[in-house]
């Protein structure tokens, strides 16, 4: 997929006006990016492809989920957070450890006038939300048995949990089932044909 078409598909399935949102998201994480370290300098000429659409793709496999907040776990840049408030109507939590990396969150969440976005200094293991999230994301943070033990406590069995988790998704989901109950399957990465999506629904320990 080119970096045309990647935003080709945005602007089809989300509307001009959100792809002005994501266009401006774009530009505050490239400044950014020249004073800390938020994505590689290397993906700087592929946004899109890489990270903009790349979270986007989530926001259609979370379609189905209930209502309440989508919780991304490790936002770090953004991604896929500030891209699902931007295409999201529901409240967004974004659980990010790192000081520069908040400082950075609220800032974007403030520039974009997103108010329905939280920014949470904190560890996941750190932080209960007050109701289990609907949704929950978390796109390079930790592998998937890891992950799910990490943050288990903020959810319910009707949380969809979608997980962008590169060429290994099917091998973490196969470990992660021998550990948790729950219907695991991986979706087919639109922007990265090698990489997989994990997508679970009523996960919880054996
Ligand atoms: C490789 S970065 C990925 C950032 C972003 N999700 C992305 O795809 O660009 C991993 C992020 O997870 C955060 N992180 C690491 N351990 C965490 C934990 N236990 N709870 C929440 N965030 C964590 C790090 O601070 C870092 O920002």
């Amino acid at each position: 997929m080119s970096e045309e078409q990647a935003r080709e598909w945005v602007r089809a399935t989300f509307g001009v006006s959100r792809e002005t949102q994501l266009e401006r998201f774009a530009a505050i994480l490239t400044e950014a990016s020249a004073k800390q370290n938020l994505i590689s300098a290397s993906t700087l000429d592929t946004m899109w492809t890489r990270h903009i659409t790349d979270s986007a793709q989530l926001v259609p496999l979370a379609s189905n989920a209930g209502e309440g907040a989508w919780l991304d776990i490790g936002s770090g840049a953004g991604l896929p957070g500030i891209v699902a408030a931007i295409l999201s109507d529901r409240p967004v939590v974004l659980v990010e450890p790192r000081v520069r990396r908040v400082e950075f969150l609220r800032e974007a969440a403030l520039l974009l006038g997103l108010t329905h976005v939280s920014v949470e200094h904190a560890k996941v293991e750190a932080f209960t939300p007050s109701q289990p999230a609907a949704i929950v994301s978390a796109r390079a943070v930790a592998e998937l048995s890891k992950l799910l033990a990490a943050s288990v406590h903020c959810t319910s069995l009707s949380t969809l949990w979608v997980l962008p988790k590169g060429r290994q998704a099917e091998t973490e989901v196969a470990a992660a089932r021998r550990k948790w109950h729950g219907s695991f399957h991986v979706e087919p990465s639109m922007t990265q044909p090698e990489s997989g999506i994990v997508v679970a629904i009523g996960v919880r320990p054996r």
